[in-house]
C-alpha cells in the first residue's frame, strides 16, 4: 500500500505529523484513525517539503472502504512544497482546509510549481456555496496547461460514505463527484501584508468527493455578493452559533453526532415533489418538441429526426450529418458540393422550424463563454485541434475508486446521466446570471434598461446604425447615457473586485520591436503600440484613428457576472498585475468569458476599454508554443477587420531550482520579464531571472486587446433588425459583415497566415456607424493560426478548427489552408444571410439544419453564388479570400449605390 516506499510511517496527533512531513527520508505518512491538528501542538513552524509525500490511510482502512478523517483545523502556511515536488493525500476526508471559495488549500504556504495533489478522499467545507455554483466554478477553472481534456466535475445524488470521524455513515443527499478536476492557483501575495502568502501550486483532484456542511443562502448571492462574502458572513454566523438562517438546505449534512437536522428532513419532503412535476412537465415538453421536430424532417422528405444527409441525398448525397451512416460520414461535417449538385429546397417553413431548434441550442450551449466550456464537458467538444484536439471529445473513464461505495458500473452509468443533467443545470444558471445582469446593470444604447433575457444582443435589439445612409463619423454624442450607465457599473464593479493596477516601478519593454532590455522587472509592455490608440504594420505608434473612437463606445454588452471563483481570481490578478505593473495604468473590470485555453478580462489600458486574455502554459509544453505564436501571430497583424493587440506580456509563475534536488528550497521568481520578450519565447536577455530560464516551469501569458463590445458575431444572428423573417433581411447589414470577413481573412492570407478556426464565436463586433450594420467586424483568437512556408498550399498533418465549419479536407486528410479557411468563410456567409447557425446540436447528435446550405429564393444570386463558391468540396475550387473579398466589395457597392464603405486608411 506504501507504493514500494520502505519508510511508512504512523502518525496519530500534530507533532507526529509534522514530524514525518519535516523528516527527508518520510515518504509516506500513513493514518489509521482521525487526526484533528491543533495549532498549539504544531507551534509556528513551517515546515519544508523537498521531495514527493503521500500521506494516506492505512491499506486496512482502505481495503475496508472507510475514509480516515483529517482535520486541519483551519490551521494555515503549515508547511511549503518546493518547486516540482508533490503533496499527494489518499484515502481522507479531510476537513477544514480550504479559503472560503476556490482550490486555495490554506495549509500550504504558496507554492509555485508545485502540486497537492488529493486521490479517493472526501473534502468537506464547513460553510461553501450551493453545489450548483460550486460545480460552475469548478468548470469555469483553467486546467494546468500541459493537461488535457476538460474539467469532470458534476452533481451527485444520494452520497454515502464511512468516515473514521462517526460509528455511522454519512449520507447526503447531493455531493460533487471531483472526478478529475485539476487547476494551477495563480500565486496570492495580496495578503502578504498580514504575512499570508498562498497559491502558486496546481491543485488536482482525482476521484474525490466534495461535501459541503452549511450552504450560504440564495438571498446572499441574489444579492449580487461575491461568494466568497457570503461563505465568510455564514462562517462568521456559525461561528456566532446563529446557525438558524443559512443552513437550511436539504443537503444538510449530519450535525457532529451523526444525526441528520429537521430542515435536511422537511425541505427534501416538499421540495422533492415540487421537482418531480416539473421534471415530468419538462419532459413532456421536450417530447413534444422533438415529435414537431420529426414531423416537419418527414414533411421535407427526410425520414424522421432527420439529418442533412437525407436532405443532400436529393442532390450526390455530398452532405453528411450526425446521422449518416457506413459512408464515412463524419459527424459535424460538410462534406462540400459537387459540381451541379443540387440544394435541398429552401421553405419558409423548414426554416422556421428549425430556427427554433436552434434557439434551443444557443441557449443551452451559448448563455455564456463559461457555459460554453462547461458544454464541453458533457457532449462532444465543438473544437478540435492542437492541444485539445481528441482530448475534449473523449469523457476521462472514471476509475472506481478503492473507497467508492457505488458499483463501479452503476456509477459510471449515472456519471454519464449526471455529466448530461449537469449541463442542463449548468446552463439554466448561467442564463439566469446573464438574465439579472441584464435586469440590474446592462444599459442600451439609448439609455434605457435592457429587457430581461441577455446581455447581449436581443432579437428585435435596434442595432447601432448611423441614423442615415451617409458615411459620416461616429456621432459620440448619442452614446453618452449609455458610457454613463457603463461607468457607473465599471464603477461598482471596481469598487467590489477591481483594482486599478498602477503601481510604481520600472519600464515596460517593446518586444514587438525587439528591443528589449532585459531587464527583469515586468510590465504591460507595449508591443505595437507606444502610448496611443493605434498601430501600424511596423508596431510604430500612430494617431488614434478607428480605434481611438473605442473611447467612447459603449462597453458593457458582454461583460457578465463572473461566478465567485472567478472574482477571487480576478482580484488576485489585480493584485498581482498591481504589484508587477509599473508604468502602465490597467484596471480589470470583470471577467468576460472563458476559452478552453484561459479567461478573458474586461479591463482599461492607457484609457482604452481593453480585453485582456490570459493563457497559462508549462515552458515544456506544445501550448507554449501555441500561446507565444497566438501572441506573436497577433501583434504582427494590423487590419480594420482584426482585433488588434496591443500589448502582450510574460510572466513566470513558477520556478525550479536547480538545486532543488540537493535539499534547497524553492525560488520565487522576482517577477521579472523574461529577457524583455514580449510574445518572445523564454530564451535569452539579461537579468536573474533569464539566467535560469530553463528552470521555469509555468508561464502566464497577458495580451492585451482590443475590446469587442458588440460581442461575438454568433449573438448577432437572429436579431430582427437585420433578420425580418420569411428570408426578408437587410442586404447592406448582411454583405458588410461579410465584406468584413472577407478583407479580414483576404489580409491574413496576404501574409500567409492561415486562422485556423473561423466560426461566429471567433469573429467578433465593434460597434461602428460607419458599417451598415452599424458593426464592425474583428475577427480574433489566433491560438489555432498558423504561417504557411513560402510555395505551399496547405499544411499537412493539422486538424483543427470546430465542427459545423471544417472543411472536409482538415477532417478527414488533416489539411489545412487558407482554402480551409475560405470554407469556414463559405459556412458564415450561408448563416449570415440566413441568421442562423449552420450546424446544431441535437439529442441526436451534430448536424446542419435541413436547409443548409440552401438560400431563399429572395437572395440574390451574387450572393448565394460566392457562398456556395466557397463551399466547394474540393479545395482547388473554391476562391481565393481576396476574390470572395473584391465579389462582395461590388456587391455592396452596387446595393449602397457607389462604393462600399472604406475602412480607415490607418488600419488597411
Ligand atoms: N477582444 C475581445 N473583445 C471582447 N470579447 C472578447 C475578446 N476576445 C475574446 N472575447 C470573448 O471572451 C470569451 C472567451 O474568448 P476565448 O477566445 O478565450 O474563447 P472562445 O473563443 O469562446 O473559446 P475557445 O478558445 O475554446 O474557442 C468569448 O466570449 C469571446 O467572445
Amino acid at each position: 500500500q506504501t507504493s514500494g516506499s520502505t519508510s511508512g510511517v504512523l502518525v496519530t496527533n500534530t507533532k507526529e505529523l509534522q514530524a514525518a512531513l519535516g523528516n527527508p527520508a518520510v515518504e509516506t505518512v500513513l493514518l489509521n484513525d482521525s487526526v484533528v491538528l491543533t495549532g498549539a501542538d504544531w507551534g509556528n513552524v513551517l515546515v519544508t517539503i523537498d521531495r514527493n509525500v503521500t500521506v494516506t490511510a492505512t491499506p486496512e482502512r482502505i481495503a475496508s472502504r472507510v475514509y480516515v478523517s483529517l482535520d486541519f483545523a483551519n490551521l494555515i502556511m503549515l508547511f511549503q512544497i518546493s518547486a516540482g515536488y508533490r503533496l499527494t493525500f489518499r484515502g481522507l476526508e479531510i476537513l477544514n482546509h480550504f479559503d472560503t471559495v476556490g482550490p486555495t488549500f490554506r495549509p500550504l504556504r504558496q507554492s509555485i510549481g508545485a502540486w497537492v495533489v488529493f486521490e479517493d478522499c472526501v473534502q468537506r467545507r464547513r460553510a461553501g456555496l450551493p453545489y450548483e455554483a460550486a460545480v460552475v466554478n469548478m468548470i469555469a477553472a483553467a486546467r494546468p496547461a500541459d493537461v488535457t481534456g476538460p474539467q469532470v466535475a458534476f452533481i451527485i445524488s444520494d452520497w454515502s460514505y464511512a468516515t473514521t470521524r462517526f460509528s455511522r455513515r454519512i449520507n447526503d443527499s447531493k455531493a460533487i463527484s471531483m472526478l478529475d478536476y485539476q487547476t494551477t492557483t495563480a500565486p496570492d501575495s495580496s495578503l502578504a501584508f498580514q504575512g499570508l502568502h498562498y497559491g502558486g501550486y496546481t491543485y488536482s483532484t482525482q476521484r474525490c468527493y466534495y461535501g459541503v456542511d452549511n450552504f450560504v443562502p440564495q438571498s446572499c448571492l441574489d444579492s449580487k455578493k461575491p461568494g466568497s462574502e457570503c461563505v465568510a458572513l455564514l462562517l462568521q454566523q456559525l461561528d456566532s452559533g446563529n446557525r438558524s438562517t443559512p443552513t437550511a438546505s436539504p443537503t444538510a449534512a449530519p450535525n457532529s453526532d451523526g444525526s441528520s437536522s429537521d430542515v435536511a428532513v422537511i425541505v427534501p419532503a416538499v421540495v422533492v415533489p415540487v421537482a418531480v412535476v416539473l421534471l415530468l412537465g419538462m419532459g413532456v415538453l421536450v417530447w413534444v418538441r422533438r415529435q414537431k421536430r420529426q414531423q416537419a424532417y418527414a414533411k421535407s422528405g427526410g425520414p424522421g429526426g432527420a439529418d442533412v444527409e437525407s436532405n443532400g441525398g436529393k442532390g450526390s448525397g455530398a452532405m453528411q450529418g450526425s446521422g449518416a451512416q457506413g459512408s464515412g460520414a463524419v459527424e459535424g461535417v460538410f462534406m462540400g458540393l459537387e459540381e451541379n449538385q443540387q440544394l435541398p429546397e429552401w421553405t419558409p417553413m423548414l426554416a422556421d422550424e428549425e430556427r427554433d431548434l436552434d434557439e434551443d441550442e444557443d441557449d443551452a450551449h451559448c448563455a455564456t463563454d463559461t457555459h460554453h466550456q462547461s458544454m464541453q464537458l458533457v457532449s462532444t467538444s465543438e473544437r478540435v485541434g492542437g492541444d485539445t484536439s481528441g482530448s475534449a471529445k473523449q469523457q476521462p473513464q472514471q476509475q472506481p475508486s478503492p473507497l467508492d461505495n457505488q458499483a463501479p458500473s452503476a456509477q459510471g452509468a449515472e456519471a454519464k446521466a449526471e455529466l448530461a443533467e449537469e449541463g442542463k443545470e449548468t446552463s439554466d444558471q448561467l442564463a439566469k446570471q446573464q438574465q439579472q445582469l441584464a435586469t440590474n446593470g446592462g444599459s442600451r444604447r439609448d439609455g434605457s434598461p435592457r429587457r430581461p433575457g441577455s446581455s447581449q444582443l436581443q432579437q428585435n435589439e435596434p442595432l447601432p446604425r448611423r441614423p442615415t445612409q451617409s458615411m459620416s463619423g461616429t456621432p459620440a454624442h448619442n452614446l453618452a447615457p449609455a458610457a454613463a450607465a457603463i461607468a457607473a457599473r465599471a464603477a461598482a464593479a471596481a469598487g467590489s473586485t477591481a483594482a486599478t493596477a498602477d503601481g510604481h516601478g520600472k519600464a515596460s519593454v517593446a518586444a514587438a520591436t525587439g528591443n528589449g532590455n532585459g531587464e527583469a522587472g515586468p510590465a504591460l509592455a507595449a508591443g505595437g503600440v507606444a502610448g496611443g490608440a493605434g498601430r501600424d504594420e511596423g508596431g510604430k505608434a500612430t494617431p488614434s484613428g478607428g480605434v481611438g473612437s473605442s473611447r467612447v463606445q459603449p462597453t458593457q454588452q458582454q461583460l457578465v457576472d463572473p461566478p465567485s471563483d472567478m472574482l477571487a481570481e480576478l482580484g488576485r490578478m489585480a493584485a498581482e498585475l498591481r504589484s508587477n505593473v509599473k508604468d502602465v495604468a490597467i484596471k480589470l473590470e470583470g471577467v468576460i468569458g472563458s476559452g478552453s485555453f484561459g479567461t478573458v478580462y474586461k479591463g482599461t489600458w492607457q484609457g482604452l476599454p481593453v480585453a485582456i486574455k490570459t493563457v497559462v502554459f508549462t515552458a515544456s509544453q506544445d501550448s507554449r508554443r501555441r500561446a507565444l505564436s497566438e501572441a506573436a501571430l497577433c501583434q504582427s497583424i494590423s487590419h480594420h477587420n482584426i482585433i488588434a493587440t496591443y500589448a502582450s506580456e510574460l510572466q513566470p509563475i513558477g520556478v525550479v531550482n536547480s538545486t532543488a534536488s540537493a535539499g534547497s528550497s524553492s525560488q520565487e521568481p522576482s517577477g521579472g520579464t523574461p529577457g524583455g520578450g514580449l510574445g518572445q519565447p523564454p530564451s535569452g536577455g539579461g537579468g536573474a531571472l533569464s539566467r535560469n530560464m530553463a528552470q521555469i516551469v509555468d508561464w502566464r501569458l497577458y495580451i492585451v486587446q482590443e475590446f469587442a463590445d458588440g460581442g461575438p458575431l454568433r449573438k448577432l444572428y437572429g436579431n430582427k433588425a437585420i433578420w425580418m423573417g420569411n428570408g426578408q433581411v437587410d442586404l447592406p447589414a448582411i454583405v458588410g459583415l461579410a465584406l468584413g470577413m472577407a478583407r479580414a481573412l483576404s489580409h491574413l492570407h496576404s501574409k500567409r497566415i492561415i486562422h485556423g478556426d473561423l466560426n461566429p464565436n471567433n469573429v467578433l463586433l465593434k460597434r461602428d456607424m460607419a458599417e451598415p450594420s452599424g458593426y464592425a467586424i474583428k475577427v480574433g483568437d489566433f491560438g489555432l493560426s498558423v504561417l504557411l512556408p513560402q510555395h505551399r498550399t496547405h499544411l499537412s498533418n493539422v486538424r483543427m478548427g470546430t465542427m459545423f465549419y471544417m472543411c472536409p479536407a482538415v477532417v478527414l486528410k488533416a489539411q489545412v489552408g487558407p482554402a480551409s479557411d475560405v470554407f469556414s468563410l463559405g459556412v458564415i456567409l450561408w448563416e449570415l444571410y440566413n441568421g442562423r447557425r449552420a450546424g446544431v446540436r441535437t439529442d441526436q447528435g451534430p448536424r446542419y439544419c435541413s436547409i443548409f446550405p440552401a438560400f431563399p429564393p429572395s437572395c440574390p444570386e451574387a450572393y448565394r453564388a460566392v457562398t456556395l463558391h466557397c463551399l466547394q468540396r474540393q479545395p482547388q475550387n473554391r476562391p481565393t479570400a481576396a476574390a470572395v473579398e473584391e465579389h462582395l466589395e461590388q456587391l455592396l457597392g452596387s446595393l449602397m449605390g457607389g462604393m462600399p464603405p472604406q475602412p480607415p486608411r490607418d488600419y488597411v
